[in-house]
C-alpha cells in the first residue's frame, strides 16, 4: 500500500537566547518567516519563553473560567463581534479579552467573572501575554524587514491593539469529525495560537488541501496571518482559510492572541508594495468599519474584496 505523506506546516525555531536584529540567526529566521507566510500564511513557531508550568496553569484557569455559570460568563459583553463572551454554540464557546496587555482592562474583566478577584489568573495571564506579544512583535518586525518596508515600523507597531480569545471546544463523543469552528480567514493582522494537548486546528494550503496541525513540541504556537495583513502588504503574504475539527471525547482549549488595528486606523498598502507587477488590491479601509460590514453581510467569503477590492 502506498503511504500518503502527511502535509505539515513549516516549523520555525524562535527559541534562541538572544534573537538580535541583524545577527545571522535573525536573518535566517526572518527568511524562514517570509517564505512560510508567502507560501502558507501560517507556520508553527517553537518559542520557549512561556514556561511549560505557566502554560499548564493558564489552561487550568481557562477551564475554570468556562466552568463558571453561563449567566456569569454572559456578563462579559461587547458590541464588537467576537469580543466578549460568545456561545455556547454547538461545540464552541469563547471569551474575548480586549487590550489583554493592559493590566487595568484585564482586572476589570476578572472582576466581572470573579467579583472576589482571581490573582493567580491575572498574574499568569499577564506573564503569558508579555511573552506572546514579544513573539508577535519579533514576527511582525521580520515581516516588515523582509518586505523592505522598515520605514513603517513605528507607525505599524503603534497602530495595533491586542485581543486575546480563550476558546473551548467540546469533544463530540464520536470519532466522526465535527466542526468546532467553521472554515474562515482571520480578519485581523496576525494571530498566535496555543492549545492544550488536544489537536483539531486545520489550515488550508493554496491548492486546497487541509493540513492537520499537530504541534511538534510542547513549546509550540501556530501563527496565522489575517486579511488585514494581506491587504496592507498588497497581497505579498497569503492568508489561509482554517477551521477546527473535533472528534472523540476530550475537550480542547486554545488561546489566541490577535493583533488588531486600533479603531479608526486607516489600512493603506505602502507605496513601495504597489507596482506594475503588483497593482493595488484594496482601497484604504478602516478594519473596525470592515468588521461592522461583515456583521451585516451574509457571507464572509472574500468579504474584504467585496468591501474594498479595487
Ligand atoms: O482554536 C484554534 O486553534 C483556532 C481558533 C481560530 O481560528 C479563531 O479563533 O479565529
Ligand atoms: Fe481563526
Amino acid at each position: 500500500m502506498g503511504s500518503e505523506t502527511e502535509l505539515k506546516l513549516p516549523i520555525i525555531d524562535f527559541s534562541i537566547e538572544y534573537l538580535e536584529s541583524n545577527s545571522d540567526q535573525w536573518e535566517s529566521v526572518k527568511s524562514q518567516v517570509h517564505k512560510a507566510l508567502v507560501e502558507y500564511g501560517c507556520f508553527e513557531a517553537v518559542f520557549d519563553k512561556v514556561p511549560l508550568d505557566l502554560r499548564k496553569a493558564i489552561f487550568l484557569e481557562v477551564e475554570e473560567l468556562f466552568d463558571l455559570p453561563l449567566q456569569t460568563k454572559q456578563r462579559v459583553v461587547s458590541s464588537k463581534p467576537y469580543h466578549g463572551y460568545v456561545g455556547p454554540l454547538q461545540l464552541y464557546e469563547s471569551m474575548g479579552i480586549d487590550d489583554v496587555d493592559v493590566h487595568d482592562k484585564v482586572e476589570s474583566l476578572i472582576k466581572i467573572l470573579w467579583p472576589q478577584g482571581k490573582p493567580g489568573f491575572s498574574k499568569n495571564l499577564q506573564s503569558f501575554t508579555e511573552q506572546v506579544t514579544r513573539l508577535d512583535q519579533i514576527i511582525r518586525k521580520m515581516i516588515l524587514e523582509s518586505l523592505g518596508i522598515e520605514k513603517y515600523m513605528d507607525e505599524h507597531m503603534n497602530s495595533t491593539n491586542y485581543l486575546a480569545r480563550l476558546m473551548k471546544y467540546q469533544g463530540p463523543q464520536t470519532n466522526e469529525a465535527k466542526v468546532g469552528i467553521r472554515e474562515h480567514t482571520d480578519k485581523n493582522i496576525l494571530t498566535t495560537l496555543c492549545q492544550n494537548q488536544i489537536d483539531g486546528l486545520e489550515v488550508q494550503t493554496k491548492s486546497g488541501e487541509w493540513i492537520k496541525c499537530k504541534p511538534s513540541t510542547p513549546n509550540s504556537f501556530v501563527v496565522v496571518t489575517g486579511d488585514t495583513l494581506y491587504a496592507w502588504t498588497n497581497g505579498r503574504v497569503h492568508t489561509p482559510a482554517h477551521r477546527v475539527m473535533m472528534s472523540g471525547n476530550e475537550t480542547r482549549f486554545s488561546i489566541g492572541l490577535f493583533t488588531v488595528p486600533k479603531p479608526g486606523f486607516i489600512i493603506k498598502a505602502p507605496d513601495e508594495l504597489v507596482t506594475e507587477e503588483h497593482p493595488l488590491l484594496f482601497k484604504p479601509f478602516v478594519q473596525s468599519e470592515f468588521m461592522k460590514f461583515l456583521r451585516s453581510s451574509e457571507s464572509t467569503k472574500n468579504a474584504l474584496k467585496v468591501y474594498c477590492g479595487v
